[in-house]
């Protein structure tokens, strides 16, 4: 690892450079090719590269520690976290999200009741983990809003959760086509669309997504749709992508959940057939001249696509 081109996190109760190197673990070891985290119980750091004489303290002081380590931190506001920004990116500063940061994220969405409902009755099933975070699902309805968007698709609905935030926007005579395989979950989406007085703008397809898909572009729909939303089996991802591009209309938006799969993404430890299929989609997307894209770190991770 060069020092070139590091970037440092620290997080609350981590461990702080005035304080003892703990003993490195090789399990908790990530290391990234230009970025080393120190978390709760386990420092990623090469011990030789950690010099600061013992002067050298938290985060302030840092700066005035003449290891060197101290031109790489660029700021730091407040004990929770620094985050030295890296040099090769033009020095800008990137807040990484600390469960108390993450918290008050939380405390500024404007959650609808009847989705704070669905949350929490899904919290207690199985699979609740797969559920779109309420920030996430607040993005998703205001992108279907700022479209003036009529004609939705998700593919993969589990309880509902996406699919309702993004009903709740459209307008009466919208239609949001709703993708998912497992009926179980879809019947408590339903009662949540008829709660919410939204059943009418959602067309509830039972079956697998992708001969959804097929069947709507049969259909002769290619083209007529504003909005889709991709958050289903993740090595589908690149298929759903292509027939939706057909479904949707040029200037309208395909957005797919989960591109920074917890972060094994950047890992390249990380070589697990899922996580090599989403790296894989997230390059084809990066070199797809078809549509705009902007990959947004909110929640899993989502990349918006226009479709150009
Ligand atoms: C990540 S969850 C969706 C979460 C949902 N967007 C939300 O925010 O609550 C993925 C869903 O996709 C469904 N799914 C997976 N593969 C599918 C397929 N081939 N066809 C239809 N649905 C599928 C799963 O049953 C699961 O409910």
């Amino acid at each position: 690892m060069a020092n070139r081109s590091i970037n440092l996190v620290l997080h609350q109760g981590s461990v702080s450079p005035h304080h003892e190197l703990p003993q490195l673990r090789p399990a908790n070891f990530h290391s990234f090719s230009s970025t080393w985290i120190i978390t709760n119980g386990s420092l990623h750091v090469s011990p030789q590269r950690w010099n600061c004489s013992t002067s050298c303290c938290y985060c302030f002081r840092l700066r005035e520690c003449r290891c060197n380590w101290k031109r790489l931190v660029r700021s730091c506001y407040t004990s929770e976290f620094v985050i030295a920004s890296d040099e090769n990116y033009g020095n800008k500063q990137v807040v990484s999200l600390t469960p108390r940061l993450y918290e008050y994220v939380l405390k500024n969405v404007r959650e609808p009741e009847i989705l704070r409902q669905l949350r929490q009755e899904t919290a207690s099933m199985r699979g609740s983990l797969m559920q779109v975070s309420p920030e996430q699902a607040q993005l998703l309805a205001m992108l279907v809003q700022i479209l003036g968007a009529e004609r939705c698709i998700e593919v993969g609905v589990y309880t509902g959760y996406s699919s309702l935030a993004i009903a709740l926007v459209l307008p009466e005579s919208g239609r949001l086509v709703a993708c998912e395989r497992d009926a179980k979950s879809l019947d408590v989406a339903k009662k949540y669309y008829q709660l919410a007085g939204v059943s009418h703008k959602v067309d509830v397809k039972l079956g697998l997504a992708l001969d959804s898909l097929e069947s709507l572009i049969l259909n002769g729909e290619a083209g007529s749709y504003d909005f889709a939303f991709i958050d289903a089996e993740k090595k589908m991802n690149e298929k759903y992508f292509e027939l939706l591009l057909q479904l949707v209309r040029v200037g309208g938006l395909i957005v797919v959940d989960n591109v920074l799969w917890h972060g094994k993404v950047a890992d390249p430890l990380v070589y697990d057939p899922k996580t090599i299929s989403i790296r894989n989609f997230n390059q084809k997307l990066m070199e797809d001249k078809r549509v705009s894209i902007s990959m947004v770190p909110i929640g899993d991770g989502m990349t918006i696509c226009r479709k150009r």
